[in-house]
Order: structure tokens, then C-alpha cells, then sequence
């Protein structure tokens, strides 16, 4: 609890309308989470204007506001250009700058993000470090795991969020970094000590426009490393080496730089790697030594995402021989490359692949091990990136060896538009448009052949569906096993 004046006192610039100073409680942006005693931030969004909501948080218990725009409320009011960067710094000074008390490894990339964020957490948790996880699927800690709207919250509730933390005795903490995030300002005021890239390849272009915008919003992750509010830590970006972009974002940090990568020059290096159905092998070398790793994760890009979370926690602290002994102990996450477990003559994978270099990855790898055909089910979700829609159907045509194309999250578009923007992809006739996911899922375990391989992709570890304003209780994973049940 702080006075508004003196709350105030770290702001660059800001104009206080009002005479009163009243003692603040709570921070909040959403009208309907008000409570007594609460300075309320007026943030203009995408959809509605915060600022309408501002008599109805005055009336649940309001006692200030941030405004862009002057308000005929009687409150005092703090205007200020931009009312979402006020809130990132306002709120990490209110709850104290409880990320300068946490060891924080942030990760962004296109793909990846939360493979890597949950290998760190299990090398720096047998490492006996209390590690929190932030992203896609949760926030979870000490057990507790909280729902989240987005892959990487709003400044105030990762705030909030990190000083519970803190009191609750966590020491580390793993989050993904969306790149809306960090051009939204959403972590500005989270003092990250590590940053990782995994990759970039396409996606959010409805959002980025061009991928060179797309980049420059990654890389701001690497430019606010070493900038911290309190200056306590040691920083440094661990890059992907075999990425096209790494130079540009090697570029955009002043931090010491750890690589990784399969070429010479990288710092950590996999060589000899050899990849197989349930998993890879492969030795990683750091400077004169070399450490025998086995994953039980399949796929290339397991191997990029073990050098990325083995780079960051050693840089962290942890030895080789403990992280080299929790990359083989992970079974793999949910919903990433997850076979669906039951008795068939056929076998089901489910994988969050929703981009165009996931797609391709994921099916690169079942297809070298396929001793039968190869079938997807994908879709694509609505009110996102429609560039990606026809790419993930050429992508799906060409590496298998029938397809069904099938609604993912239509949100608020026509599923079948987003489906013919899909079919624009296809060249040949080995496929069908089936709009119903369940149906689809239900079609491809009925035609499966012996020793097929059915990829369900775009939904991974999503219990849900979004048609319209509903969401659906929907899991491809249980839907497949149902499917399976049918048919026997
Ligand atoms: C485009 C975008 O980023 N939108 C985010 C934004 O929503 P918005 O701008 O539409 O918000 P709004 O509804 O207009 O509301 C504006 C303000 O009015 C307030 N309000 C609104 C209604 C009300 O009754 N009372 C009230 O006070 C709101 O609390 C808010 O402060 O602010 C919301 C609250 O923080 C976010 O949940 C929402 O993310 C939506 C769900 C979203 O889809 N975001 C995507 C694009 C996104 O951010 N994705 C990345 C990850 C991508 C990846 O990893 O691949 C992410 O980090 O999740
Ligand atoms: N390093 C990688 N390179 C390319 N593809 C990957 C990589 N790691 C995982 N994938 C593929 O991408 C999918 C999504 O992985 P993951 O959920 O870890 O990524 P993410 O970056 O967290 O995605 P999101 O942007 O939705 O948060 C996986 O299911 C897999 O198909
Ligand atoms: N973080 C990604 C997740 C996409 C998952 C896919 N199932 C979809 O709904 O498009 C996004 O918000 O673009
Ligand atoms: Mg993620």
C-alpha cells in the first residue's frame, strides 16, 4: 500500500489532475476485477477502450486512474502518453520489483517456447532449484498452477504474480516471451537475467505485417538484457547459431552471448546426432569436453530445444553432468509429438505443430520412421495469421500421404472460409474437407491402415475448442481414443 504521489515518483512525466492523495491498495486494468481502494489503469485495447470503463471501476472502488485522455470523473487522474507502459513500470514498483528477487530465464522464438521452458524447469528442479513455469499452458508453482489468457501475461499480473512468488519461496523462474509481449510492453519492468532464442520462422503475421518487424520484436527480449531496473544480475543471451536471424539479434544485445547450434563455432554443439522414433542421441561438447546425451524427445528440433534449455541452465549455475541427467529423465511434454495410447494397429500422435516450420518438422520426423502411410489431420486457427493457412496445407499434401482438413480454433471467422483459404495450399485430390475436428479425427482412425501414422496437429495439449463467443470442451487426445474405441 502506497500514496499515489509517492507511487508516482518513478514516472519519467505525467500530469496529476486531482488535489487529493489517496493510499492505493491495488492495481488493476479491468473494470470488472475492481476493489476498494484500487488506482485503475485506462488502457485503450484492441476491441474497447479502457476508458469507458472507468466510471464503473470508480463505482466498484476505484480511488485514482492513469488516463491517456483527461476524464469529467471526480478522482485524481495521472495522464500520461501511454497508459500500458505506465502500468509495466507503476506495477513492478508497486509489488516491489520482485523479479530483481528471482532468477529469471525468459525464452521467445516462433517454435519451441514451451518445450524449452519445461526442460529448464525439470533441470533447474532436480537441480533442488524451486522453479515457477510462465506460459501457453499455465503459471505453475509449488504446485499451484493459475489459468492464463496468454502465452505471456499482462505486466500487472506477471507482477503480481512474480511477488507471490517470491513469498512463496521460488528462486527461478522459466517464461515464454511472446513477441506481442514484448512489443506490447507486457515485460518491460521484468528484469530477465537470461534470454533465449530458439527460432524464427513465419507466423502473427496479421499482427507483425513483415517477419522484419516480426524479428525486431523477438529481439527486444536481447536488448532489454542488462537493463535492468536495479542492475543486480548478471545477464546473458543464449542464440541459436543455425538460425538466419541470429546475427541481427546478436546485433541487438550488448550482453555476453552463449551459441548453440550444430556447426563448429557453436559454444554448445551436438554432434554425431541420431535421431530415432522414440527418442535421440547425441554428444554435446563444450569447450574440450563432451557429454553423452539421450533424450527421450524424437526429432531434430528436440536436439536444438535440449542445447537451448542445457546452455541456459548451465549459464545459470547448473553442471553439466546434472543437466546431461535431466535432458534424460524428461519424458517429453504434453501435446508435443504425444502418442495418443492405446491398443490399435496404427498409431496416433498428437503435436501442437500450428506454424509452417512445425508442420514440416514434426512430419520430417514420422515420416523417416513410418513403416506404413502417413495421414494428417491439421487446421488452422481463425482471427490469426492467414498467410500461414494455404503453407500449412501444401506442407501437410507434401509430406504425407492423405489429409484432412479440419477446423482448429475458428474463433470469430467462418470456419469454411478459413478452409478454403487452406485447400488454396493443396495441389492434388488425396484429401477432404471435413469441418467438424471430431469427425475428421473419427474419419482418419476408420481408414487407417495397418502401421499408419496419424498426426493430429495445431491443438496439442488444448482441452478446448473455440467456435464463435463458445468454447467447447474438446482434447484430440481423448477424441482419438474414442475414435479408436469405435472402430474395435
Ligand atoms: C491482440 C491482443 O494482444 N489482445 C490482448 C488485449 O486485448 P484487447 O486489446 O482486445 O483488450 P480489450 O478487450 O480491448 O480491453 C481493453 C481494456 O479494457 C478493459 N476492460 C474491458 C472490458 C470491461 O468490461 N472492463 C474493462 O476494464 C480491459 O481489461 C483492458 O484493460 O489485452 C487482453 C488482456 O491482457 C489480452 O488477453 C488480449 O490477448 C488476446 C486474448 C490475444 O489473442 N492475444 C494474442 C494475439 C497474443 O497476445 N498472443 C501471444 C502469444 C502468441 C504465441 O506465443 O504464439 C500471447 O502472449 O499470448
Ligand atoms: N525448436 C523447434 N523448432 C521447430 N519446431 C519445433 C521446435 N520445438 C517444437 N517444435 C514444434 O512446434 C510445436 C510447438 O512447440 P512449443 O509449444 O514448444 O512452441 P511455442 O513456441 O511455445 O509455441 P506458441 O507460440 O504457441 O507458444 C511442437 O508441437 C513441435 O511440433
Ligand atoms: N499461441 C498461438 C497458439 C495457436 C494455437 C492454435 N491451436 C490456434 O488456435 O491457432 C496463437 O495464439 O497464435
Ligand atoms: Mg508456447
Amino acid at each position: 500500500m502506497e500514496q499515489l504521489k509517492k507511487l508516482t515518483e518513478v514516472l519519467p512525466t505525467f500530469k496529476y489532475i486531482g488535489e487529493e492523495n489517496p493510499f492505493i491498495e491495488s492495481l488493476e486494468m479491468d473494470s470488472r476485477k475492481v476493489e476498494k481502494g484500487c488506482l485503475f489503469f485506462c488502457i485503450p485495447g484492441f476491441t474497447v477502450d479502457g476508458h469507458d470503463y472507468a466510471e464503473k471501476a470508480i463505482q466498484a472502488g476505484a480511488v485514482a486512474l492513469v488516463v491517456e485522455k483527461e476524464l469529467p470523473l471526480d478522482v485524481p487522474m495521472i495522464k500520461v502518453r501511454d497508459a500500458k507502459r505506465t502500468m509495466a513500470i507503476l506495477s513492478a514498483h508497486f509489488y516491489q520489483l520482485p523479479s530483481s528477487n528471482l532468477h529469471m530465464i525468459g525464452i521467445t522464438g516462433t517454435n519451441g517456447k514451451t518445450t524449452t521452458t519445461h526442460v529448464i524447469h525439470k533441470i533447474m528442479s532436480d537441480h533442488q532449484v524451486e522453479t515457477a513455469i510462465i506460459g501457453t499452458m499455465y503459471m505453475k508453482y509449488k504446485g499451484k498452477e493459475i489459468a492464463v489468457a496468454n502465452t505471456t501475461p499482462e505486466s500487472l499480473v506477471l507482477q503480481k504474480e512474480y511477488a507471490h512468488m517470491v513469498e512463496a519461496g521460488v528462486e527461478a523462474v522459466t517464461m515464454e516471451v511472446s513477441s506481442h509481449a514484448l512489443e506490447l510492453g507486457r515485460v518491460h519492468g521484468t528484469e530477465f537475467n537470461i534470454g533465449v532464442f530458439t527460432n524464427l520462422s513465419q507466423d502473427h503475421l496479421d499482427y507483425h505485417k513483415t517477419m522484419e518487424k516480426y524479428a525486431q520484436a523477438k529481439g527486444l527480449l536481447f536488448a532489454q538484457l542488462g537493463s535492468s531496473f536495479s542492475a543486480s544480475n548478471q545477464n546473458v543471451a543464449v542464440l541459436n547459431l543455425d538460425d538466419p536471424y541470429f546475427s541481427q539479434l546478436e546485433t541487438m544485445t550488448a550482453v555476453p552471448v552463449l551459441t548453440y547450434g550444430m556447426g563448429e563455432q557453436a559454444d554448445f554443439r551436438a554432434v554425431d546426432v541420431k535421431i530415432h522414433e522414440n527418442g535421440a542421441d547425441f554428444t554435446l561438447q563444450l569447450g574440450s569436453e563432451q557429454y553423452d546425451i539421450h533424450l527421450q524427445m524424437t526429432g531434430r528440433f528436440s536436439v536444438y530445444n535440449a542445447l537451448a534449455a542445457a546452455a541456459a541452465t548451465y549459464a545459470s549455475g547448473v553442471p553439466m553432468s546434472s543437466i546431461q541427467q535431466s535432458l534424460a529423465d524428461i519424458p517429453g511434454v504434453s501435446g508435443r509429438f504425444e502418442k495418443v495410447e492405446a491398443e490399435a494397429p496404427f498409431h496416433v500422435i498428437v503435436d501442437y505443430a500450428h506454424t509452417p516450420d512445425s508442420l514440416k518438422n514434426v512430419l520430417e520426423t514420422i515420416k523417416e520412421f513410418a513403416k506404413g502411410k502417413v495421414s494428417v489431420v491439421v487446421g488452422c486457427g481463425g482471427d490469426r495469421d492467414r498467410s500461414k493457412r494455404p503453407q500449412m496445407a501444401a506442407i501437410a499434401e507434401e509430406l504425407s500421404d492423405y489429409v484432412y482438413l479440419t477446423s482448429d480454433n475458428p474463433r470469430s471467422e467462418d470456419p469454411l472460409s478459413i478452409l478454403s483459404d487452406m485447400e488454396k495450399g493443396m495441389t492434388g485430390d488425396e484429401y477432404q474437407v471435413i469441418n467438424s475436428r471430431k469427425e475428421a479425427i473419427y474419419k482418419a482412425v476408420q481408414q487407417a491402415e495397418e502401421n499408419e501414422v496419424i498426426l493430429i496437429a495445431g491443438k496439442g495439449h488444448e482441452t478446448y475448442q473455440i467456435i464463435g463467443d463458445h468454447t467447447y470442451d474438446f482434447d484430440d487426445r481423448l477424441i482419438a481414443k474414442e475414435a479408436i474405441k469405435e472402430r474395435s
